[in-house]
């Protein structure tokens, strides 16, 4: 006889019978129901038993079927089924052998491993990140030397300012690139501080690091965090991977930089103008759309192009003659976007200035101060650089901006002289009034368009955007006819 659970099985009455018998409670003695507890569960000691009803038809689960403790038993003709006729007590199958399973090791070993061989202990939470925190150690920052560090590996690892009232503040230029751009090459620099979220940059122009063949005249400009070995297992790639190399680098060249030499040479340096620096606030709309409402975007070009200019200097050999060296300096580029208001209070701000507001009025309605930025963190990057710190090279500061001025005077930069940052319209109606001709002036054949305030302004041309292009042709499927391709 049979019948049919809920889900349709068919089962031999007599089997259900016998489950029953063997799984139901124990019948308690009158005695015992007053005892707590006196039940017996019923798939306490009895699992094996119904697993094996349930294995015994068609509804199991894959987990079920490949179960260790009654392998393919739904199938016993299936390879490695038991064959349950020939069992004898005691004697039970020889399981199948186990395949040896290879251990993988990984090669990437996790962070806490790696900070763990440099017997350093990962700080609680440190992968957290909030808007309101700034980043966390060792994420930006360098970790404190290791015991078993060479000299030359624990100094200049951070550049800390040397100012009283900010002992803590630390900055570490992570990488290093050479861009190149319509002013020439510049090497971009991107850091990391433990003050602020931002990832600030520094583009240095010093194209004289590219050349091969000769010693530059002046001290480079490079950073101190960037050239330091940043740990004992740190390989020559990796150092050069993020930018820590001398010359051009190249498939035929790639030298790592040293670490750091704290002295300078300064034999030149009465013949050298200093180096000109620009700390540059971030302006999303006047860099990146163009906008006309502020002259942002242009400050940003003049800026590298007035710091690219070739100067012309006394030769050391030979002082009655004049020699002409590449321009040296920096911008300095800060993520202080809408001095300091960020790009949403700013475009709210755009409003309110279309209501009639000023600048300043419309940021004071928001909420916000006049101008919310802050120069510690740029003057740190600056001492980085070696540039205008103690003891080392004075700068030159374009700007027009007093407050910026005093503020790098009072974070510890020597400033040795201001330059002016004149709008480029009103060097155009200045030279105007003295009958120049203002493209002469800047060796330019045509004069820009209003508003297109991008940096270099005309097109972009060159070996770098050639390869690029080809790149994205040959490999990236583009849709571009190969210029080249007419040619060869
Ligand atoms: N809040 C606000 N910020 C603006 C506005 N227009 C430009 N900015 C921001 O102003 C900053 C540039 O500052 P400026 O005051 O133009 O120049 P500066 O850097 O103080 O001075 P200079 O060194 O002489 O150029 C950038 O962060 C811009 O995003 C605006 O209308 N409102």
């Amino acid at each position: 006889m049979s019948c049919h659970d809920h889900r349709g099985v068919e089962h031999s009455l007599a089997d259900l019978e016998l489950l029953d018998m063997l799984t139901a409670p124990v019948v308690p003695s009158p005695d015992e129901l007053t005892k707590k507890g006196s039940y017996k569960r019923r798939d306490s000691d009895l699992d094996p038993l119904l697993l094996a009803a349930a294995a015994s038809y068609g509804h199991v689960t894959r987990n079920h079927y490949a179960h260790d403790f009654f392998p393919a038993v739904g199938d016993p003709r299936a390879e490695g089924a038991y064959d349950w006729t020939k069992w004898q007590p005691g004697s039970l199958p020889a399981r199948p052998e186990r395949k040896v399973r290879l251990k993988y090791e990984s090669r990437q070993a996790p962070r806490s491993h790696r900070l763990k061989q440099l017997g350093l202990e990962e700080k609680e939470n440190d992968s957290v990140r909030t808007a309101s925190t700034p980043l966390r150690g060792a994420d930006n920052l360098p970790l404190p030397a290791p015991k078993s560090a060479t000299s030359e590996t624990s100094t200049s690892l951070v550049a800390r300012t040397q100012l009283p009232h900010s002992p803590q503040l630390e900055v570490k230029c992570m990488a290093r690139t050479r861009v190149p751009t319509p002013h020439g090459p510049v090497f971009l620099h991107l850091y990391h501080n433990n003050r602020d979220n931002k990832e600030h940059l520094a583009i240095v122009v010093d194209p004289a690091q590219l050349q091969e063949d000769s010693l530059p005249l002046a001290p480079s400009i490079r950073s101190r965090t960037l050239d330091a070995v940043w740990s004992d297992s740190e390989t020559e790639m990796e150092r050069i991977t993020r930018g820590a190399y001398v010359g051009r680098l190249s498939k035929n060249s790639q030298r790592p930089s040293r670490p750091p030499v704290e002295r300078m040479d300064t034999s030149t340096l009465d013949i050298i103008p200093p180096p000109l620096i620009r700390i540059h606030s971030e302006c999303f709309t006047g860099e990146t759309i163009g906008s006309m409402r502020c002259d942002c975007g242009e400050q940003l070009d003049e800026a590298i192009r007035q710091i690219a200019l070739p100067v012309t200097v006394a030769d050391p050999s030979d002082r009655a003659r004049t020699v002409t060296i590449p321009g040296r300096g920096a911008v300095i580029y800060m993520r202080q976007e809408g001095r300091g208001i960020g790009l949403l209070s700013k475009i709210r701000a755009y409003n309110l200035q279309d209501l009639g507001h000023d600048t300043v009025t419309a940021n004071l309605m928001l909420g916000h101060g006049a101008d919310e930025r802050g120069y510690e963190v740029a003057s740190a990057i600056l001492c980085d650089l070696g540039l205008g710190a103690d003891g080392l090279e004075g700068v030159r500061l374009l700007t027009n901006n007093p407050d910026k001025l005093h503020a790098l005077e009072k974070e510890g930069i020597q400033i040795v002289e201001r330059v002016p940052m004149v709008p480029r319209s009103w060097q155009r109606r200045q030279q105007h009034k003295l009958g120049h001709d203002f493209a002469d002036l800047h060796g330019q054949e045509e004069e820009k368009v209003m508003g297109a305030m991008m940096i270099g302004g005309g097109e972009v041309y060159g070996e770098d955007l050639d390869k690029y292009l080809r790149t994205k042709v040959l490999r990236m499927g583009h849709m571009l006819p190969l210029l080249s391709d007419a040619s060869d």
